[in-house]
């Protein structure tokens, strides 16, 4: 985060007009400089004779976002509230109520609204004497959803106008303010604030320089309901959709396909078979345009197998909608080792178009949502077989946060969901699955849930399921049949244990998640169970909350469990080696890792009087060098520059700016590494270059010096995915030569080369390699 274009401008013209402008992007939010800057242009404009009035704005068409979100987490980071609310009253009260005081002052202040004017911007344009708003302005207090009142005195503001006067109102509120933003419903909303933002960033997707190709047309082939859901979703967006008839007459396998020869993307929704979408995914491989992305909503089935009969792997991916699809938030895309990267990024794009939240996960069973809820819906069941009634377990969820409980789901899902579905979780982690007979028992009893009406809850017109009582004897047999009752008496347990019976198991599947990579990072799992399975925002999301509870209480609570009831509870490795370690499951990564750590070190350094300053130098650090990451089993800090980036000489050197961070004591703890870019990929270039960045971070040795990619481009190329016209043929037996010069110079400690993937993928590189 640059701190470079976060100013407040003033401009006075010859008519005593001082144009006061916020400039911070993208949404001009109030960051603490920015505050700072309003009072001291305040203070000036209404010093100065030639000032005659005021007018506030912002720049770029936005007047205000409101108040920074950073600061919000920073100091649930680093429990710093100073950093807080000295700064509301010092805006409300030395800017607006003190001796420069607009609404005392002669001078009239206008607030001149464009575009947003949010939260703590709204309030200051409450501040003003008066507002004008261009049309289409939006103005509102959203902070509530951020889990705080509104603090820059926005609430007294309105009654003042009317004639209250309000300094200890003010300071009340200011104290309320400070309490809630320090509470954990603030805490768990910041966190799906930040959280949905990050889905957008995907590494080495969405960061590579690709544009959204357009997507005109789509073709949704299957008219259940999740087709007409998604139908419905597209056209809800005016993008234009073949018609979903089509689709019904596919599933009778007689498509007529000419219609598929100009569609941009198609979206397969047919029943979960196999076979059946393996032959659409060959035919329309042969009926659609070359540049055509082939979708599939499947919520189970390997990508791979959907697309093993057709020679379009780059192109497949999936489309995942939770029902009902033009309702549901979330749209899960999951992408194969082989699904390109332009092809994500389409399908992002029309995700937001279609106003969903796209994230991107990998291919495995049931993908990241399905695969961490499945032992939710498990261990609900397990608990039911141990004797743990189900309306208290759904009672229990509900007063959790969740809309309805495990039971409920089941019944309104649908029978034939859960058991096909069981089933195929059953197959994929045998070692983790309770088989438990009782919705077959249920069907069995002519029950289908809400579909009939008839579930473990009763469903009439107009009223509210109600349980039913009735169904108490299918699941005594259910119980006779597992037989898993210790001594043959129901368990006895609490209200909370049953709440975390259900749950950990969840976020023991969520560890396997990350730890398997299928996401990106952990708090891609927090907006998903928000979004996708309706875990209640104000928890933050499942990863986030399990932290707020504690690793180690989660895995002595499961390893407890797997020793009394079986191996479903048994906790995973990850969740085991964060739980013993102390650390916490999100691992945060480069720059919120490097945040976190300077929150930690802040905390244990108590010398640090302003962690703003600290947080600047660290932000140069990091701008600097471009990534950070601090792998936190290993407690090493990872510096990683590229040899095409100019860097700025540092003005120390880089182990003393760490030290001084309190990040490392000595150069020991720091690996630094450093990439040859394609550019310097010649074999005269890679000494001059190792040197040259070595003279620009004022370092003595690199622990890893890497080829970065192995290929050579011509001078000034920085395109990723390489052009291939910039490509040069390598000689890669020299380089790799001249990269070995580098060690016995006692320049680097050790040499590699880090990224062959990405370029494994393209002919050239087939061709050079
Ligand atoms: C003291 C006061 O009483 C308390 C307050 O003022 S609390 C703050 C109140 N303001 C809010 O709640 C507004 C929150 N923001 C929003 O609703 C939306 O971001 C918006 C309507 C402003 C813009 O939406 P949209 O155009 O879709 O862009 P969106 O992707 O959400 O945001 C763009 C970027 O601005 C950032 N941003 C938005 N509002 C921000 C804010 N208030 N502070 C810091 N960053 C903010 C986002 O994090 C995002 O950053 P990224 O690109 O690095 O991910």
């Amino acid at each position: 985060m640059s701190m470079a274009g976060v100013r407040v401008t003033m401009e006075v013209g010859i008519d005593g007009v001082a144009i006061i402008t916020i400039c911070n992007p993208p949404v001009n939010s109030l960051a603490i400089p920015i505050i700072a800057g309003l009072k001291e242009k305040f203070e000036e404009a209404m010093r100065r004779d030639d000032v005659k009035a005021i007018v506030l704005t912002g720049n770029a068409g936005k007047f205000s976002g409101g108040f920074d979100i950073n600061v919000f987490q920073n100091v649930h980071k680093t429990g710093n509230i100073s950093i807080l609310p000295d700064v509301s009253i010092d805006l409300v009260v030395n800017t607006i109520e003190g001796p420069y005081n607009i609404l005392n002052a002669k001078k009239p202040a206008v607030a001149a609204i464009e575009g947003l004017a949010l939260g703590g911007g709204l309030e200051l344009t409450m501040g003003c004497h008066a507002r004008i708003a261009a049309p289409k302005a939006q103005l509102g207090l959203p902070e509530l959803t951020l889990g705080v009142l509104p603090g820059f005195g926005g609430t007294q503001r309105l009654p003042r106008l009317v004639g209250l006067s309000k300094a200890v109102e003010m300071m009340l509120e200011a104290k309320v303010f400070k309490e809630l933003v320090l509470s954990d419903t603030s805490r768990g909303l910041v966190n799906v604030f930040f959280a949905q933002r990050a889905t957008s960033k995907v590494p080495n997707v969405t960061d590579i320089g690709l544009k959204p190709r357009a997507v005109k047309k789509v073709a949704v082939i299957g008219g259940g309901l999740m087709g007409s859901g998604i139908t419905t979703a597209l056209i809800l967006s005016n993008i234009y959709v073949d018609k979903a008839d089509k689709a019904i007459s596919m599933l009778k396998g007689v498509l007529d396909y000419s219609e598929f020869r100009d569609v941009d993307m198609v979206i397969e929704a047919v029943i979960e078979k196999v076979p059946l979408k393996q032959k659409i995914f060959s035919e329309i491989e042969k009926a659609c345009p070359p540049h055509c992305i082939l979708a599939t909503n499947t919520s189970t089935i390997d990508l791979n197998v959907v697309g093993e009969k057709t020679s379009s792997q780059d192109r497949i991916i999936g489309a995942h909608f939770f029902s009902p699809a033009h309702v549901m938030p979330l749209l899960e895309i999951v992408r194969t080792e082989k699904t390109s990267a332009q092809t994500i990024v389409d399908l992002m794009t029309v995700g937001k178009i279609i106003k969903k939240v796209p994230v991107v996960v990998g291919n495995c069973t049931g993908f990241a949502v399905n695969r961490t809820f499945f032992p939710y819906t498990q261990s609900a069941q397990l608990l039911v077989n141990l004797g743990v009634d189900v309306f208290r377990i759904d009672r229990l969820i509900t007063s959790f946060g969740l809309p309805m409980g495990p039971f409920q789901l089941q019944d309104l899902a649908g029978y034939g969901v859960a058991l096909a579905v069981g089933k195929e979780f059953a197959d994929a982690f045998p070692d983790r699955t309770f088989r438990s007979p009782l919705v077959q028992l249920l069907v069995n009893n002519g029950r289908n849930g809400k579909n009939n009406g008839k579930g473990y809850y009763l469903y009439e017109k107009g009223s509210k399921p109600k349980p039913d009582p009735s169904v108490l004897p299918i699941i005594e047999e259910c119980r006779r049949i597992t037989n898993i009752l210790p001594g043959g008496k129901p368990i006895s347990v609490t209200d909370q244990e049953i709440v975390e019976m259900v749950l950990f198991p969840v976020v023991n599947e969520a560890c396997r998640v990350m730890d398997e990579g299928v996401v990106v990072r952990a708090s891609d799992l927090d907006i998903a169970s928000v979004l996708g399975m309706s875990f209640p925002s104000y928890r933050g999301g499942i990863v986030f909350w399990a932290d707020t509870v504690g690793p180690n209480h989660i895995y002595t609570s499961l390893k407890k469990w797997s020793e009394l009831y079986g191996k479903f509870y048994k906790p995973s490795r990850f969740l085991e080696e964060r739980a013993t370690k102390g650390i916490p499951l999100t691992p945060v990564s480069s720059n919120e890792q490097a945040q976190y750590n300077l929150a930690a070190a802040s905390k244990a350094s108590q010398q640090w009087p302003n962690v703003t300053e600290k947080q600047s130098l660290f932000e140069a650090v990091v701008e600097g060098t471009e990534d950070f990451a601090t792998p936190l089993l290993k407690g090493d800090v990872v510096v990683t520059s590229w040899s095409n980036r100019n860097f700025p000489i540092a003005e120390k050197p880089l182990p003393v700016m760490y030290q001084e961070l309190g990040l490392v004591k000595s150069r020991d703890e720091l690996f630094i590494t450093s990439k040859l870019w394609g550019t310097d990929c010649h074999p005269q270039l890679v000494l001059p270059t190792l040197q040259k960045t070595l003279r620009e971070l004022k370092l003595e040795y690199l622990d890893l010096f890497l080829i970065h990619w192995p290929i050579s481009m011509k001078p000034g190329a920085t395109e990723i995915p390489p052009k291939t016209e910039d490509i040069v043929p390598m000689d890669f037996k020299s380089v790799w030569e001249a990269m070995e010069d580098c060690p016995r110079q006692g320049l680097t400690k050790s040499i590699g080369i880090s990224r062959i993937e990405p370029i494994l993928a393209t002919k050239e590189a087939e061709r050079l390699l």
